[in-house]
């Protein structure tokens, strides 16, 4: 099988098509591919499968086999892929995802595609879509307790559902502990990503993220977007920031018109050929 290993500052995917929408076992290629000492190593696989309602349809399967509705960094790196393969043609296309479709926009530097900023549409508050069990309207600076220890959180769906918890500093060692508890609490029947966010100033937030199905990445596209329209909401930044993760930085607009744009760095690694057993 050919392909192309790509990343959005360091949260790295492997993409292969299917442009003729073969009967692959995506959940198996996944642990197999995504594995760092017996495979290619990787976050996710992104899938390209064609699309009858968009330019083209992206799938994205975490590297423990579980399917995500939605992927931002992933969005990036699989818009300068078709675009490069000649599979897009367009420099603003649309892509549909299992959440909707969202709008990625080459941003070219000498010829070459260096950012992408992507429509990712709204934020949703609503429980019932998040999904998480609660009896109030909405899950904003609501607190849950692990371990005995108590935390303030925010949850929402932003393509995939996220909880952002403001931190005083980012600490690995507390993300892998907490992360993976959170993830799979029972509120959350779809589990949920979990994002770590230290604020800056009011323009720049620090994030890392514990992704559901992925375990701790180097960023997270739809993560910096769930932190920042949480750091807005609760006043504790503007609407537009920079987001910095251990690799590089995002930029997330929330528009007045609650409409969440997300702009930053898609890479190439490198292309190969894998035989698969
Ligand atoms: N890294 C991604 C999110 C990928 C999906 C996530 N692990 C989930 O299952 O929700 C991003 O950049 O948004």
């Amino acid at each position: 099988m050919k392909f192309t290993k790509m990343t959005g500052l360091g949260n790295d995917f492997i993409v292969l098509e299917n442009l003729e929408n073969k009967e692959l076992e995506y959940d198996v290629l996944a642990r197999k591919l995504c594995d760092r000492h017996f495979g290619i190593g990787g976050d996710g696989l992104l899938i390209v499968e064609p699309s009858g309602i968009a330019d083209i349809k992206m799938r994205i399967i975490n590297s423990d086999g579980s399917e995500a509705e939605m992927c931002g960094n992933g969005a990036r790196c699989f818009a300068k892929y078709v675009y490069e393969n000649g599979i897009v043609s367009k420099g603003k296309m649309s892509v549909e995802t299992l959440s909707g479709i969202v709008m990625p926009e080459l941003i070219f530097e000498d010829d070459v595609v260096d950012k992408v900023r992507v429509h990712m549409g709204n934020p949703i508050f609503r429980p019932d879509l998040i999904p998480v069990k609660t009896d109030k309207n909405q899950f904003v600076e609501e607190t849950i307790k692990i371990d005995g220890k108590t935390y303030i959180v925010t949850s929402l769906l932003v393509g995939v559902p996220h909880t952002v918890i403001f931190v005083n500093s980012i600490d690995e060692n507390i993300i892998v502990n907490v992360g993976p508890l959170i993830e799979k609490l029972q509120i959350f029947p779809r589990g949920t990503n979990v994002d770590f966010v230290k604020v800056e100033d009011e323009n720049n937030i620090t994030v890392r993220t514990w992704e559901r199905g992925a375990g701790l990445t180097l960023a997270c596209g739809t993560g910096a977007c769930a932190s920042a329209v949480a750091s807005a909401l609760t006043n504790r930044t503007m609407r537009n920031v920079y987001v910095h993760f251990k690799k590089g930085d995002l930029y997330i607009e929330w528009t007045s018109d609650n409409n969440i744009y997300l702009t930053g760095k898609a890479e190439k690694v490198f292309t190969g050929d894998i035989d698969i057993v």
